[in-house]
């Protein structure tokens, strides 16, 4: 059951000016103060101690810790009281300023990541944009013009930002025009704050120290926490621009009123305000994602569910789900459908519905997979819309490279091998596959007879992953036997 987050902040913003958290902040020097002066304004009690010799004992007394990398002489002493903050529970924000900018920054923040479990991470696009894809080029401690958040991709910056969040287990927050908040469930866009913001020093640590505070009163509620801290930030941004504005007042102005803001801005004020989005993200399929893709088989259930065999198949690690009926009637296969699609989620890995649109569609699926003889005269794509997942078999070049055009996000190439499961399943070559992989440009998984003795004939064709059916579901232990044909797939891309 998901939480109605802002039914979420008059707890959370209670927690911390009820609870006054011990908040340390390892912080730069120039924006210290801020930082102290916004964690007191929110209700919370500040700590600067960075000495390396100190901080670990700080750190595990504390109720929140702060990260900042604006300048880098305590990265050291960030490392330290990382591990003492996880040791004692106590909850770790950080914020990656310019991680991408030079050799020192790149190596600190891969050295804190690798070694400290952060509750949150903040920053800019091009911050975040490094640590999910490792690109991502600054301007100073800005963000670069071409990672500007807009109306126009503020949902891709939605998929990094929980990309981010299933890697390393962090709640994350983009600033920006729009802020993207996301865990590894959930994403949520915000339109609050004002342009002033981004001309004053240091509204970015500010945000990050108050997400310290909020962190800190609840340890419970990172994702919740996160959402209101950012969003208080954003509508005291908003209100102390209405004041500075109404006396004619600038910048340093602002800035006061800014900090004053986070102290006299109630829940009701906050919650009447803030532009919350949740966004509806679907799983994408991606190369990575080819790698074991499971085609259920209800002829092999032996007297199990199919949720359960199902689960069994992706607490195992199969990484892409795809339901196939040809003998359920529609309403059986919907709620069956239905089922998959929950359990799918729970372990995120895409799934699609074979053949059946109108099912794929009903059922909550990431999307559909349909053979070349159920798209004659249709435009599956026009039908399911820009984002939901189109998959298309094609066992010639000519049939793949239309597929690509027509909008298939990826393509199902068999059959490779014998199958005694597709009657009418026609033979491929291996020079077939291979000129069908280099043809096309979109993920590629090769199906038919596939099993964990033949895979590694399938060794530099080109293909990004096997799906099979009898492989898995035929098995006595499903799950035993895709964990062997994940760790062959992977001997077999050569990882
Ligand atoms: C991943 C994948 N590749 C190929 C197929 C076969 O699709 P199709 O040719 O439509 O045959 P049926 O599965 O509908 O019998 C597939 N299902 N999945
Ligand atoms: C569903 C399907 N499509 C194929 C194709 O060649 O397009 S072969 C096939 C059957 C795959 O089952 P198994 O892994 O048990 O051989
Ligand atoms: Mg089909």
């Amino acid at each position: 059951m998901k939480t109605d987050i802002l039914a979420s902040f008059p707890a959370m913003m209670a927690n911390v000016r009820e609870k006054e958290p011990i908040v340390q902040a390892i912080t730069n020097f120039v924006t210290v103060n801020d930082c102290a002066n916004i964690i007191l304004a929110a209700g919370a009690s500040p700590t600067m101690a960075h000495e390396v010799e100190e901080v670990a004992e700080v750190a595990s007394v504390v109720q929140g810790l702060v990260m900042n990398m604006g300048t880098m002489e305590d990265v050291e002493a960030m490392l330290v009281a990382g591990k003492a903050a996880n040791e004692a529970g106590v909850p770790v924000v950080l914020d990656p300023v310019a991680v991408g900018a030079t050799r020192l920054r790149r190596e600190g923040g891969k050295k804190l990541l690798e070694n400290v479990k952060f509750s949150v991470i903040r920053g800019n696009t091009s911050e975040i944009k490094h640590l999910a894809v490792g690109t991502g080029s600054t301007r100073g401690v800005d963000a670069a013009e071409e990672d500007k958040i807009t109306e126009d991709n503020y949902k891709a910056f939605g998929y990094m930002a929980r990309e981010l969040a299933r890697k390393t287990g962090a709640v994350i927050a983009i600033s920006g025009v729009i802020d993207i908040i996301a865990s590894a469930d959930r994403v949520f866009a915000l339109r609050n704050g004002d342009a002033m913001m981004s001309r004053i020093t240091g509204s970015g640590c500010m945000l990050t120290a108050l997400l310290g505070a909020f962190c800190g009163g609840n340890p419970d509620h990172i994702l919740e926490a996160t959402v209101c801290a950012v969003s208080l930030m954003g509508v005291s941004g908003e209100i102390a621009r209405e004041k500075t504005d109404a006396q004619g007042a600038g910048t340093l102005t602002f800035r006061t009123h800014l900090v004053d803001q986070i102290s006299l801005t109630d829940a009701e004020t906050l919650q009447k305000r803030t532009r919350l989005e949740e966004l509806e993200l679907g799983e994408k399929a991606t190369k990575e994602s080819m790698k074991v893709y499971a085609i259920t088989d209800r002829a092999w259930l032996n007297g199990r569910t199919l949720h359960d065999v199902t689960e069994e198949v992706l607490a195992a690690g199969a990484t892409f789900l795809q339901i196939r009926e040809k003998e359920l009637d529609e309403a059986t296969f919907l709620e069956e459908a239905k089922d998959l699609a929950q359990l799918a989620k729970k372990y995120h890995v895409p799934f699609v519905v074979n053949d059946n649109i109108d099912i794929a569609l009903a059922c909550g699926a990431d999307g559909v997979h349909v053979g070349q003889s159920d798209i004659v005269d249709k435009d599956v794509r026009a039908m399911i819309g820009p984002d939901k997942i189109l998959g298309i078999s094609a066992n010639t070049v000519e049939t793949a490279v239309k597929a690509q055009e027509s909008g298939a996000d990826y393509i199902g190439v068999g059959a490779v091998f014998h199958t005694d499961t597709k009657k009418d399943a026609q033979s491929l070559t291996n020079e077939e596959l291979l000129a069908i992989c280099k043809a096309v440009t979109i993920p590629v998984v090769a199906i038919g007879g596939i099993n964990e003795n033949n895979i590694m004939q399938l060794k530099g064709s080109g293909i990004d992953g096997v799906s099979v059916i009898s492989a898995i579901f035929a098995k006595e232990h499903p799950g035993e036997a895709t964990k062997v044909l994940l760790k062959k797939v992977e001997e077999m891309l050569g990882e």
